[in-house]
């Protein structure tokens, strides 16, 4: 093939500059197509001999192929013997001399992009009218994506649904939150844009695998910081704790596996209630959760009797006792090769020694920690606490009781006080139990921005109890 080193006459539109799909104009879900979205474009190409390709590519690569994202620069030549370089344009003004020594010929490609080929903020970009905005990071709850679409997207929203479906490998189903919630469960009315009607969905957070009907549930993938901060940072090892609004047990189960908490948690929804036995039991710590289907408040007022049930409270023993031989043999079976084939087979089990939990006595009788994450109500349940100060502060005077302090409370609240947020929430919490928390506030903290003026707060507060018992018990013991 004999070299040239004239440029073929042709006008090359700048590549970088232009490379969009087609503008597009009056295009909504009634006549979208991906056929809209072929564009073509014509490149300069060097057609070289295989052997030379690998050597010119080197010389080339800083300057002088044109790479764009995700597409090959080398293309196949019509004969098996060469290969096409794609050309930046900008090169050709010293195309002669690397023709010349590479023995190359200077062509020209014609390179389609597609459908297939443009992003979705691409496409999205090419169909919206000026005045609407790319929907951009949309929430993902397992193989669903869940959008927030506003007046106005009407006439493109299953457009949308279909670039996010046809564009995200993992996501199977593309959802619209409808401005209605469900305002007792808080679980959102949807409708499907795009992909299968299945909201039966599995997620992973904090070690602990999920699953739940999202269209019946409640669930909320931006509060994974807030469960894990208050499992590692408020639980301690062995705790007990009350989840008076668990859900699906985001807190509940993070709790038992990561703290070894014993856990009573409860839901009023009963299909949240379904899900927390399902995933109690999926993730085998039934020996630490204790699913409930009960309103919060009376859940509150019954919790201690409800722990101090003796027939639950044998229950829960025993199942501990059976997880933890379960666990015992296993680890045993684990580790006998290691001991080497005889010796191993006859050697005596070791003793495990009991964990607390295994006996009925050894329970707690009061629980360290209620957890309330109702934001829009759960400040409202708060004097349900009240009744329960008189058994605390017997509990803790009895020297004889292993308990020695009052509960902590961690109560979600929204405030529209953006100047003192902290200070609101306990206001709140005050008005409704008739108490101050002056000195039992251990932390306000600022969970999220839930509006541009609302903020979403967690105040963990001691429950204060009628007097001082535990410098009454100090003093009389
Ligand atoms: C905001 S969600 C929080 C769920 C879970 N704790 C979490 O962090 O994802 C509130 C939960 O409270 C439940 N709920 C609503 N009213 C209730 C009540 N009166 N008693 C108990 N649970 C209630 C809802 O079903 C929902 O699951």
């Amino acid at each position: 093939m004999a070299p040239t080193s004239d440029p073929p006459a042709f006008a090359y539109t700048p590549f970088r500059e232009g490379l969009r799909p087609p503008t597009l104009t009056g295009i909504t879900d009634a006549n979208f197509s991906e056929s809209l979205f072929i564009r073509e474009w014509t490149v300069p190409a060097i057609q070289i001999s295989r052997p030379a390709c690998g050597k010119a590519m080197a010389q080339l690569r800083d300057r002088g192929i044109l790479t764009l994202p995700r597409l090959p620069s080398i293309r196949a030549a019509s004969d098996d013997e060469h290969r096409l370089l794609l050309i930046e344009p900008a090169f050709l003004q010293e195309v002669a001399s690397f023709l010349e020594a590479h023995r190359g010929e200077l062509t020209k490609q014609t390179i389609t992009l597609d459908y297939k080929y443009w992003t979705s903020d691409q496409i999205l970009r090419a169909v919206l009218p000026e005045s609407l905005d790319i929907p951009g990071a949309f929430e993902t709850v397992g193989h669903i994506a869940h959008l927030n679409l506003r007046e106005g997207y009407d006439d493109y929203k299953k457009t949308i649904g279909r670039v996010i479906l046809d564009k995200c490998a993992t996501i199977r189903t593309v959802v619209n939150k409808l401005d209605s919630i469900d305002h007792t469960f808080r679980f959102f009315k949807m409708e499907v844009l795009a992909g299968d009607d299945d909201f039966l969905t599995t997620v992973r957070e904090d070690q602990v695998k999920f699953q739940f009907d999202f269209s019946r549930v409640y669930w909320n993938s931006r509060l994974q910081g807030e469960h894990h901060r208050l499992v590692s940072r408020h639980f301690q090892k062995g705790q007990a704790i009350a989840d008076v609004m668990a859900g699906v047990g985001p807190f509940a189960l993070p709790a038992a596996l990561h703290k070894e908490c014993l856990v009573f948690a409860n839901d009023l929804n009963p299909e949240s209630y379904k899900w927390l036995k399902a995933n109690t039991d999926a993730n085998h710590l039934g020996h630490l959760v204790v699913p409930f289907n009960q309103d919060g408040r009376a859940f509150i007022t019954d919790s201690l009797a409800l722990l101090h049930d003796e027939d639950r409270r044998k229950a829960i023993a025993e199942r501990f006792a059976r997880m933890q031989s379960l666990r015992a043999k296993k680890g045993l079976k684990r580790k006998r090769p290691e001991a080497g084939p005889e010796g191993a087979a006859d050697a005596a089990e070791p003793e495990v020694p009991l964990h607390p939990f295994s006996r009925t006595e050894s329970l707690p009788r009061a629980f360290d920690h209620y957890v309330m994450n109702l934001p829009a109500s759960a400040v409202t349940f708060t004097d349900a606490f009240l009744a329960l100060r008189e058994s605390y502060a017997a509990m803790i005077a009895d020297a004889s009781s292993p308990v020695s302090r009052a509960p902590l409370i961690h109560c979600y609240a929204f405030t529209k006080d953006m100047e003192q947020p902290e200070a609101d929430a306990q206001k709140q919490v005050e008005e409704v139990m008739g108490l101050s928390l002056a000195g039992h506030v251990v932390e306000c903290h600022n969970v999220r921005k839930v509006a541009p003026r609302k903020d979403m707060m967690c105040l963990s507060f001691r429950l204060p109890l009628p007097c001082d018992v535990s410098l009454a018990r100090s003093l009389y013991t």
